[in-house]
């Protein structure tokens, strides 16, 4: 299956916080994926596509290599490969929106921390050596750093380092090993990245129609319909709340003279507080309907 040069192949995290998001993402394109002949690469029926099912540090370099056209994977994870390869070849197409998370340097409670320099001299352990050098760089600080692949957090309690730099979601895990978040390092979130090599017109031509379905499922997620009628006088505050939307649809309303529909696509999340805001601002009958699918 992976020496079929004729189909594109995306790598995706096989089991983990991204698996199932990136599986959705490829459903929600359209792309029927039937099982593989084993648990590592499948076959998607209507699309010349195959997965290929890797853990996610694998990701970047399957990409680069050209062994996939496609990859699936955490910021943070490209960019310490990009950091450590720098002559690599690859985009980053679109940013996906899950996987959000940040790289922070975290302590035991009660220890000292005012500024990057309070890392001057310690050590810090993370599976992050390459970030965390940039940001002790950029700080003009040294410190040394203890690279570990996992369970990093408990590196303070097992006295092996001073300091840690991990991902933090929640912080519920900062908490149960009694450690706290004194600075930012990296924002992360999945994105989608592209091997940067020549590829034959029929794969470039199913690239671009793969990308345009995926960049019409990430636009409809956030993506509401909104009906809302009002009077003529109340159109201009109304159309200003209405969030990322172009020009909206404005119809007069049939036997209510100065009274107009206005229906409009939003291409930001629409929240309570809008509508409350539009209703302040004169608007009633308000609809906010979801949208299946959108291409621009
Ligand atoms: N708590 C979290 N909340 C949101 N996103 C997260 C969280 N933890 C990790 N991530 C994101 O998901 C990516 C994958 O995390 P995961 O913990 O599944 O990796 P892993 O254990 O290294 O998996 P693998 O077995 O594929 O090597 C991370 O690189 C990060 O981008
Ligand atoms: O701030 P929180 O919401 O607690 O999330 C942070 C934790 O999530 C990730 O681990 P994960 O649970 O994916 O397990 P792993 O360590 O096996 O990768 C990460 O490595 C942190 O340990
Ligand atoms: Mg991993």
């Amino acid at each position: 299956m992976f020496a079929d040069t004729d189909r594109l192949h995306i790598a995706i995290q096989k089991n983990g916080r991204l698996a199932d998001y990136s599986r959705d993402l490829l459903r929600d394109a359209g792309m029927r994926v039937v099982k593989g002949v084993n648990d590592l690469a499948a076959r998607v029926e209507n699309f010349p596509l195959d997965l290929l099912f890797v853990r996610d540090d694998d990701i970047p370099t399957f990409v680069a290599d050209g062994v996939c056209d496609f990859g699936i994977v955490g910021g943070n994870v490209l960019e310490e490969f990009a950091l450590g390869t720098p002559d690599a070849k690859f985009e980053i197409v679109s940013r996906l929106g899950f996987g959000r998370c940040t790289l922070k340097i975290a302590g035991k409670d009660g220890v000292e921390y005012a500024s990057p320099a309070s890392l001057s001299g310690k050590r810090i352990a993370t599976s992050y050596p390459l970030i965390v050098n940039r940001f002790l760089a950029d700080a003009g600080v040294e410190s040394s750093i203890v690279t570990m692949n996992g369970a990093v957090e408990l590196a303070p309690r097992l006295g092996i380092a001073d300091f840690i730099c991990d991902i933090v979601s929640t912080g519920a895990t900062l908490d149960a090993n009694g450690l706290v978040a004194f600075d930012t390092v990296y924002e992360s979130e999945a994105v989608l990245v592209r091997a940067q090599r020549p590829v034959d017109a029929a794969k470039a031509a199913a690239a671009e129609q793969m990308l345009g379905r995926l960049e019409g499922v990430l636009a409809t997620k956030e993506a509401k319909y909104i009906m809302l009628n009002a009077g003529s006088e109340n159109l201009p505050a109304i159309t200003a709340l209405l969030p990322g939307a172009g020009a909206p649809t404005v119809l007069p309303l049939h036997g209510r003279p100065g009274q107009f529909a206005v229906h409009a696509v939003c291409q930001e999340s629409v929240f309570w507080e809008t509508l409350q805001k539009l209703k302040a601002a004169g608007a009633s009958a308000i609809l906010v309907v979801p949208i299946e699918k959108m291409m621009m």
